[in-house]
């Protein structure tokens, strides 16, 4: 091997390293993040009653060497349907591990797919990226087909279709726009105006709960339960958001809202996973 083989090769596996310990953190980040609306957080299991916080940490430690693995896959790489294959086969086997730590509990399938594809976006560009680079990248990958990915039955794929409404691939596929246009600006603007750390992160939960056609809270609650998410986070940033005394109490009235109809938003609770890994390794 020569002197440049070698010098590109650890280049790769320190950037890999870099990323992938980025991406766990960024989970760990988000289910400790308290409070949070049907999740589990700090507080307890929220809408669940097969979850907890350490089995979303173990989960989210469980999936370093899958993260890694992707990293190492895309290295400074263009996208191409062999490399959409390689990080599929390698998102599989996340799951099963996954699986394997939860006792069979799905507790990061979403996030998986998510950060895994952000993950080896951020390596194609060798680690030095904007967030739009890393989205924009990933969409691309999004959008090539996996033809060795087995047909499953999956509740995301049931109820888009039954509701006519995206899903965490279409998310991918549009370059995620509720990462990009709704929680990055949030966060930004919330710890401008001088929110805490825990509060812009919630604002930024929020942000992306405005919107998105949640596929968790669509298959538990239907409709009327993810328009009642959508209004009750736009009244919580309406009001100031959770680093105002009037935002904390619309927040309390979502919470109630979202537990009474024992739903939890785990698709925007993985799209904010995936914020904060770009916040913590985007070039600005
Ligand atoms: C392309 C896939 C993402 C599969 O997508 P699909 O929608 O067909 O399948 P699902 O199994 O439903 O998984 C989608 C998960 O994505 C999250 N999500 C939901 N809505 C959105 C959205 N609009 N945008 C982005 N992300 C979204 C969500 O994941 C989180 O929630 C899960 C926990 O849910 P919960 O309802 O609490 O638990 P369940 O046990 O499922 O239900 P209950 O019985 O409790 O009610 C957890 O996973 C969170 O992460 C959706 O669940 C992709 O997964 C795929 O193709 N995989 C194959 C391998 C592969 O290619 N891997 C990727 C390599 S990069
Ligand atoms: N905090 C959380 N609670 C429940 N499901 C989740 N999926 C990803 N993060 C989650």
């Amino acid at each position: 091997m020569d002197t440049l083989t070698l010098s590109n090769d650890t280049c790769a596996e320190t950037v890999a390293r870099r990323l992938a310990g980025h991406a766990v953190n960024a989970l760990i980040g988000e289910a400790r993040l308290s409070p949070k609306p049907g999740l589990v957080d700090a507080r307890g299991s929220g809408s669940h009653d097969d979850m907890d916080l350490p089995m979303l940490e173990a989960s989210a430690k469980s999936l370093q060497t899958a993260f890694l693995s992707m990293a190492l896959a895309g290295w400074s790489r263009r996208p191409d349907t062999a490399l959409r294959r390689r990080i599929g086969a390698i998102g599989r086997e996340g799951e099963k591990t996954m699986m394997k730590t939860t006792g069979g509990i799905n507790t990061h399938r979403g996030a998986i797919w998510t950060l895994g594809l952000l993950v080896t976006a951020g390596a194609m560009h060798d680690g030095i990226a904007t967030a739009d680079d890393m989205t924009r990248t990933a969409a691309r990958l999004a959008c090539l087909d996996d033809t060795a990915c087995p047909p499953a039955f999956s509740k995301g794929g049931y109820v888009t279709g039954r509701y006519k409404v995206p899903g965490a691939r279409e998310e991918a596929q549009s370059g995620f726009p509720h990462i990009t246009q709704l929680a990055l600006p949030r966060l930004a603007e919330s710890r401008q105006q001088g929110a805490s750390e825990e509060e812009a992160r919630i604002d930024a939960l929020l942000a992306i709960m405005t919107s998105l056609s949640d596929t968790c809270v669509l298959s538990r609650g239907g409709p009327a339960a993810l328009d009642a998410m959508h209004a009750g986070a736009k009244a919580v940033l309406a009001a100031g958001g959770m680093g105002t005394v009037e935002g904390k109490k619309a927040f309390d009235a979502l919470e109630y809202a979202m537990l009474s109809a024992r739903v939890s938003p785990g698709g925007a609770a993985d799209l904010l996973a995936a914020s904060l890994f770009l916040d913590s390794v985007a070039v600005r």
